[in-house]
């Protein structure tokens, strides 16, 4: 199978743009990283039709690196293979403004990892690049609406330094993956409090996607009933329940010798669906966004994870009636202070001078320990 690896080169199953009674119109969903692990679980279910509804026919515009692209034909010939009936056209290439041309969904899961001995502000920076070159082809190429959920690490600073460059593209349709943080803390409140998943809810993860995030245990509840009411084991919420949360990828790592790439195609696939579909009466959904204009007094133009509603439409609002106290305010001001110093690191991507690196040492992404 050729490749033509300036242009992307189409593998069309039906390129049509079909609109009948019952099938609605082409959705065009570019993700990058397309050839790394979590994008080998998540590719196959927006190709089944379980993230955007089973009426909604996809185009796929995989973006993968030059060392990747052998292993992106392979992704495509897989996807082909499976005879979705909703998969009409798969497409791959390496260069983000070609593969971004009207994407109305952007996944940018590709990154770089950090490598033994890299200083996490080297990570910044080899990363930042390549999210300030997406967004700059978002900018030029995308649907003016697109919606874009930053995956790769660090993921809040790499999403900001993606709007930054994308200008033209309100800053609220970008977000910083944090559900599968979300998803484990639910985790977490269920088994301890005995009950099923469901009926945990208002699961707020704050801040960065790092281990300064802050699960939420004020606001949560479990069965409608506030968290700490049914859990009356304070010193579990607040030592074991917040720590376990924030290292659960390292731990993961330790034992698996490899990275969430499952459960993280799941929470991406979630955070999606929490877009696409009406959030349910009451509850809320956390996700990474834009701070400015935010009603708690976190500081604005850095991306941080905050409870968020949605209408269905793909935009959302912040949730304004959250209690705070004392304990978790001191904790999201620290992990504000973290994404506050990534900012000024990266100040050379988006456009605002010299960058200053100043990280807090003890911080690190989720899955390094
Ligand atoms: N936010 C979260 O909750 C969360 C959870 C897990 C992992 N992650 C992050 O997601 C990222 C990807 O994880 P993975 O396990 O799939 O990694 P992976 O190494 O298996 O795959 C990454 C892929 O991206 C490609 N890539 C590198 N640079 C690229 C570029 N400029 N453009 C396009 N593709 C590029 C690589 O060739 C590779 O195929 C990592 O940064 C990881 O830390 C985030």
């Amino acid at each position: 199978m050729a490749c033509d690896c300036s242009a992307s080169s189409a593998y069309s199953i039906n390129t049509k743009d079909e609109k009948t009674k019952s099938w609605k119109k082409l959705v065009n969903v570019a993700v990058s990283g397309a050839a790394g692990m979590i994008s080998n679980h998540l590719l196959f279910k927006l190709a089944s039709g379980e993230v955007f509804g089973q009426d909604q026919p996809i185009a796929l515009k995989l973006l993968g690196s030059e060392r990747s692209i052998q292993a992106l034909e392979g992704v495509a010939m897989e996807l082909e293979d499976s005879l979705y009936p909703l998969l009409r056209e798969v497409s791959i290439g390496i260069d983000p403004y070609v593969v971004f041309e009207d994407a109305e969904w952007a996944l940018l899961i590709g990154a770089k990892p950090r490598g033994p001995g890299m200083e996490r502000s080297a990570l910044l920076d080899i990363n930042g690049q390549i999210f300030a070159e997406q967004g700059k082809a978002l900018n030029a190429v995308a649907s003016r609406n697109v919606k874009v959920i930053v995956v790769g690490n660090p993921c809040n600073t790499n999403a900001l330094i993606c709007l930054k460059n994308a200008p033209n593209i309100p800053a609220k349709n970008f977000h910083a993956l944090t559900r599968l943080d979300e998803n484990r803390a639910k985790c977490q409140l269920a088994l301890k409090a005995g009950v099923f998943y469901d009926k945990v809810s208002n699961m707020t993860i704050w801040g960065n996607h790092s281990t300064t995030q802050v699960p939420d245990f004020l606001n949560a509840k479990i069965n409608g009933r506030p968290v700490k009411e049914v859990i009356k084991d304070t010193k579990w919420l607040e030592e074991e329940f917040t720590k376990t949360v924030q290292k659960r990828g390292g731990v993961l790592i330790q034992k698996w010798g490899r990275s969430s790439a499952a459960s993280t195609a799941v929470s991406i696939v979630d955070a999606i669906r929490s877009l696409v579909n009406p959030t349910p009466e009451g509850d809320w959904f956390s996700t990474g966004v834009y701070t400015t204009g935010n009603p708690y007094g976190i500081s604005e133009d850095i991306v941080f994870s905050m409870p968020c509603r949605s209408k269905g439409d793909g935009d959302y609002e912040l949730v304004k009636d959250v209690a705070m106290d004392d304990f978790l305010w001191e904790r999201i001001k620290k992990s504000e202070a973290e994404l506050l110093a990534e900012k000024r690191c990266v100040a050379h991507l988006t456009g605002e001078g010299n960058a200053f690196c100043d990280l807090p040492g003890d911080t690190m992404l989720p899955g390094e320990m």
